[in-house]
């Protein structure tokens, strides 16, 4: 049986359990719920704290987990990256008063606040900045308020948090973060079951990403059109009742599609229909 950890709130924990509802797994019904088996699949899932996921993967009780890149390296633990999921996103920045510092090398010598020690200790580190990590919980935010540091460093999304402290951002990203799956380092090459999941959890990114784009276009015209729509292998070229003419189908890009609509439109193609893909393999 596969054993995964998965957050029991937070930020990530909704998305986490929609995604493995859309790969066809079991989610808990009851937020309360700390375990939830999936005889159907031969998995058993852990809520935990995303914070805690990276320790529970890392020691091999347990083996995959969803937790997000910036708490899998300030864990230092021995878990590692198997395939980002693409939502959780955000940047992890040092922020201070305006006009306070420029750069990080301004970071040298002052009291910087986080709930990730470790994160920030390894950026210093490899900038070779001295400078004092005072760890807190939580609403980082407020630490320079209180005078009990100069700078912070935490995550940042929409920057609102920030902005309504009176806080800016210093410097580029210390890095970007996502939601991912995580397993042991050096587990090897993936079992059975824990390909099957890749597998699924692919297909939600694709369908996620893709659409289908389906129209009519005059077969003079097809080379013109399916140089627009060419798919992933190729577009599905079928015949007409309507003599000179073909139906073709083809995935894009969610984020393409309008421009390729109306590109298509242009060079003459008809009848263009966007469906929604519910799940796919390639
Ligand atoms: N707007 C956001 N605020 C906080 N964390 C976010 C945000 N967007 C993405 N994340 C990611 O979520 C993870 C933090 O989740 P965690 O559950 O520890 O904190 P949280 O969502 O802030 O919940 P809480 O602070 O209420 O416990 C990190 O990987 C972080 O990068
Ligand atoms: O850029 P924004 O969209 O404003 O989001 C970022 C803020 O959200 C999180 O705080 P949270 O509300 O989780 O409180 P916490 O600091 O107690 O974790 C994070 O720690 C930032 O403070
Ligand atoms: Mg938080």
């Amino acid at each position: 049986m596969l054993r995964i950890a998965i957050p029991n709130k937070g930020t990530l924990s909704g998305p986490a359990a929609d995604m493995l509802r859309e790969a066809g797994y079991r989610q808990r019904t009851d937020g309360r719920d700390l375990v939830c088996a999936d005889p159907a699949n031969d998995v058993e899932f852990f809520y935990l704290r995303p914070r805690d996921i990276a320790t529970y993967v890392g020691s091999g009780d347990l083996d995959l987990g969803i937790t997000g890149r910036d708490l899998l390296i300030d864990a230092e633990t021995g878990a590692e990256e198997l395939l980002d999921l693409g939502f959780g996103g955000a940047t992890f920045r040092f922020a201070a008063r305006p006009g306070t510092l420029t750069a990080p090398a301004d970071l040298a010598g002052r009291r910087i606040a986080t709930s990730y020690p470790g994160v920030v200790a390894r950026y210093l580190a490899e900038h070779a900045i001295a400078a004092e990590v005072v760890r807190l919980d939580g609403a980082v935010e407020n630490a320079i308020r209180l005078g009990v540091a100069d700078v912070i460093a935490d995550v940042v999304s929409t920057g609102a948090t920030l902005r309504q402290a009176g806080l800016e951002p210093v410097g580029k990203p210390l890095l970007e973060s996502s939601a991912i799956l995580i397993r042991r380092r050096g587990a090897g090459d993936p079992t059975p079951p824990v390909s099957q999941l890749l597998r699924r959890l692919q297909g939600v990114l694709v369908a996620r990403r893709y659409v289908m784009l389906a129209y009519d276009v005059r077969a003079d015209l097809l080379e013109r059109a399916s140089a627009l729509t060419p798919g992933i292998e190729s577009p599905t070229i079928s015949p007409l009742h309507r003599e000179g003419w073909v139906a073709v189908q083809a995935m894009v890009l969610r984020d393409e599609v309008h421009r390729i609509m109306d590109e298509l439109y242009e060079i003459g193609a008809r009848a263009i229909l966007v469906t929604g893909i519910h799940a796919c393999r390639l």
